[in-house]
């Protein structure tokens, strides 16, 4: 694990991140490929037959019902759960979970809000796997997250208590610590559950910004209604792939349909 940060950390220049002011795009580098993948816990078998591929500015709900495999799914592109079967390339290569250019939010129900940690030391963690390990928080590291925090609006708030904050800062303050990781990738674990209207509007606008920055979005989500104004593509699961592609072309009725049958 650790020597798995320590080789990562010294590819971290501007010419591989997928967003920024880089002269000559690299961006099509930036591809996610599944292929086949299947994913079962002992007995159950969770997820088969996945196969899509992405790549970075570009963002993707998965859709279906409860126990379709929406967590799992990001769970093994997060490399949290080991797959049965199948490929998830990364920029060509197997993903490697420890990667900072991953990040991975899970569901706001998985997570400990009593934690005693502010804001600001929890958007300090994003940093961690970025210093390898011999080397210290530096000033470089700190105005990384002070523009994390500056770009969440999270200054004001940075040294109250996670469990201090609403439901929208909470979602505000994880995704400003994948911000100070440099994740090209976000892996968000219904992301959009608790929040009011307003709050829902200023995360999807802030969807609209990070897909723009060049990241990719990869979030499951409940909500059809919003599907076609948030996300670029959608992934129909229900155990196994039903449909993926842009939300103009592949969520219709009948897909839909499809995944929510029982
Ligand atoms: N750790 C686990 N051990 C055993 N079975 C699991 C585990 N996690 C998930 N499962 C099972 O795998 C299947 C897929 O679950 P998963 O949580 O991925 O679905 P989901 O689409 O995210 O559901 P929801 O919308 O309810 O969150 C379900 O049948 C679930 O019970």
């Amino acid at each position: 694990m650790h020597a798995h940060t320590h080789s990562h950390s010294h590819d971290h220049t501007h010419d591989h991140v997928c967003w920024g002011h880089s002269t000559h795009s690299t961006a099509h580098h930036h591809r996610l490929e599944v292929s086949n993948l299947a994913v079962s816990y002992r007995d159950i078998q969770a997820l088969q037959g996945i196969n899509f591929r992405t790549e970075c500015s570009r963002s993707m709900a998965l859709i279906g019902p409860n126990g379709a495999g929406k967590s799992t799914l990001l769970k093994s592109l997060a490399g949290l759960v080991r797959p049965d079967a199948g490929k998830i390339l990364w920029r060509g290569k197997a993903l490697v979970s420890s990667s900072h250019e991953i990040a991975y939010l899970p569901q706001r129900g998985d997570v400990d809000w009593n934690f005693p940690i502010t804001v600001r030391g929890l958007v300090e963690m994003g940093r961690y796997p970025n210093l390898g390990l011999w080397k210290r928080y530096s000033k470089h590291d700190e105005e990384i997250v002070e523009r994390a925090l500056t770009a969440m609006n999270l200054l004001d708030l940075q040294k109250r208590q996670i469990s201090a904050l609403s439901g929208g800062q909470q979602q505000r303050t994880f995704i400003a610590r994948a911000l100070a990781q440099e994740a090209h990738v976000l892996l968000l674990d219904e992301p959009f559950t608790g929040l009011d209207k307003p709050a829902q509007e200023a995360l999807s606008q802030l969807f609209r910004e990070l897909t723009k920055e060049g990241r990719l979005l990869i979030a499951s989500h409940h909500d059809l209604q919003t599907v076609p104004s948030i996300f670029d593509d959608v992934l129909l699961l229900k155990r196994q792939q039903v449909a993926f592609g842009p939300v103009k072309e592949v969520f219709t009725e009948e897909t839909i349909k499809t995944a929510y049958a029982s």
